[in-house]
Formats: structure tokens, C-alpha cells, sequence
């Protein structure tokens, strides 16, 4: 059904053969929010805790930033740290952050040794991608290259294109997450993902937003996705589900 590419981070392993790790998000806006956030997400035991850090408000200090990536650090142990910058126009929050101020935080993070993945929006339009790219190779950080369409979901082709596209920048792995409009939306993102699963050689994480999307966040590992993202204290995005739920089913549709 799909390829065998496995990407291991910690004691986790991201592969289509695999069920989807958890991952959840922590918005907190500061340090104390951030680090009261990750007890409490921890307590629900999702594979990777996600920091949205377009929410915290000191972005654009990057000893703030490093210091707020190591007290996380301490706090999680060996729980995987996936550090995410989303884009207004990909449905994150507003930042005041320049291209090269985030380029230059992304790069003090990687060696910071205090976090395992990074997400790069495929539009972020970075000078060097590939110089970053290198560095995480280097310091064993995890590059995920993601792409969300908020307005509609494009058509297989397409879809597969950007996967293929961001495959070949170098990413470790690749995400895509569409906003459905009928059932048929949602059974094509679900086809689209098991054609990428057999034809990357990287590992896909891909999701349908909203209501309409909620079954691909649930069964989305059996068409080959490696991650899907499930609320802890609360929801990045819409259409996640508690990491309860998500567990639940899990024990059924896994061995
Ligand atoms: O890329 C994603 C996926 C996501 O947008 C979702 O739809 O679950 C949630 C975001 O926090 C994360 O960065």
C-alpha cells in the first residue's frame, strides 16, 4: 500500500506502515502559559507536542524565544518538539515578524538542541531554504515543508505536485492540510494521500479541515498519512479532535 520511508525522531516513528503519531499544539503566549500548557497536554501522552509559535508574543526576541524553547525542553523530557511558525494567509496568527528575522530565529533554533522538527511553509519564500535545510540535517532537526489551502481543496494533480515539489527541496517529510467542500473533496484528498504514501520517499502528513474533513483526522493513517494533529488544551485549527477521541479509535484501526 505504501513505501517503507520511515523518519524516527526520539522514540517515534513516522511511517505509513505505522499508525499517525498524535501531535498537538501549545498556543500559550508566553513562557509561563507555555510551559502550564505542555504539563497539562503531557498528562493526555499525544507523540509530539507542536509549538505554534506565531501565537507567542515576544517572536521577535530570539533570546526570549531560545529561553522559551529550553524551559520547554526541561518540561517535556523526551516528548518530540515540533516548532511551527504558521502564516496569517495559512491560518496562523498575525506576526510582525520580517523574512529574515524569522530565517535568522529558525537558524538560532535549529542548533539550539531544544527542539526536533521544524515546519517551513512552502511560501515562505526564504532567501535559503536549502541553507537551512543543511543546518537541520546537521543537528538532526526534522524539516517538514507544509502547505495549507484554507479556501478550497485543489485538485490530486496539483496536490501531488506540491508534495512532489517540496519532497525535492530536501524536506524530511511533507504536509498538506485542504479545506473540503463536499464528501467528494475529502475522498480525493484521501486518494491523493495514498498515491503520495506509494510514491514519495518521503513520509506524508495530510489532513482535511473542518467538519467536513474530521474523518481524514481519524483514519487518515490507513491512506498513509504519519501524523495527525489532535487538541490537548486547544485546537490550532478547525476540525481536530480531543486526543482522547483520537486514541480511542486508534485501538481499533491498529494492531
Ligand atoms: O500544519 C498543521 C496542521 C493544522 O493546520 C491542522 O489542520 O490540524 C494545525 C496546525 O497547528 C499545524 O501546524
Amino acid at each position: 500500500m505504501s513505501n517503507n520511508k520511515e523518519v524516527c525522531v526520539r522514540e517515534v516513528t513516522f511511517g505509513a506502515t505505522h499508525r499517525a503519531a498524535i501531535c498537538s499544539p501549545l498556543i500559550g503566549i508566553n513562557s509561563t502559559q507555555l510551559i502550564e500548557e505542555a504539563k497539562l497536554v503531557l498528562s493526555k501522552d499525544p507523540d509530539v507536542l507542536e509549538w505554534r509559535a506565531d501565537y507567542f508574543e515576544s517572536l521577535e526576541d530570539v533570546n526570549e524565544v531560545l529561553e522559551a524553547a529550553d524551559a520547554l525542553r526541561s518540561v517535556i523530557g523526551n516528548t518530540v518538539l515540533l516548532f511551527t511558525i504558521r502564516s496569517m494567509a495559512e491560518g496562523g496568527q498575525s506576526t510582525t515578524l520580517s523574512k529574515a528575522q524569522q530565517e535568522t530565529l529558525l537558524d538560532a533554533l535549529i542548533s539550539s538542541g531544544s527542539i526536533d522538527m521544524l515546519d517551513i511553509e512552502q511560501s515562505a519564500g526564504f532567501t535559503s531554504h536549502t541553507q537551512l535545510i543543511e543546518k537541520a540535517n546537521r543537528y538532526g532537526v526534522k524539516i517538514i515543508i507544509s502547505k495549507h489551502d484554507f479556501e478550497k481543496t485543489p485538485s490530486k494533480e496539483e496536490l501531488l505536485q506540491i508534495l512532489k515539489a517540496n519532497e525535492a527541496v530536501g524536506a524530511d517529510l511533507v504536509k498538506l492540510a485542504v479545506m473540503p467542500h463536499s464528501e467528494q473533496d475529502v475522498l480525493s484528498l484521501l486518494e491523493m494521500t495514498q498515491e503520495a504514501a506509494m510514491s514519495l520517499s518521503v513520509p506524508v502528513i495530510t489532513m482535511a479541515m473542518g467538519k467536513l474533513g474530521v474523518s481524514t483526522r481519524i483514519i487518515g493513517d490507513q491512506f498513509g498519512s504519519v501524523m495527525t494533529f489532535a487538541v490537548g488544551h486547544q485546537a490550532s485549527a478547525p476540525g481536530q479532535i480531543p486526543i482522547e477521541s483520537i486514541k480511542n479509535i486508534q485501538k481499533y484501526t491498529q494492531n
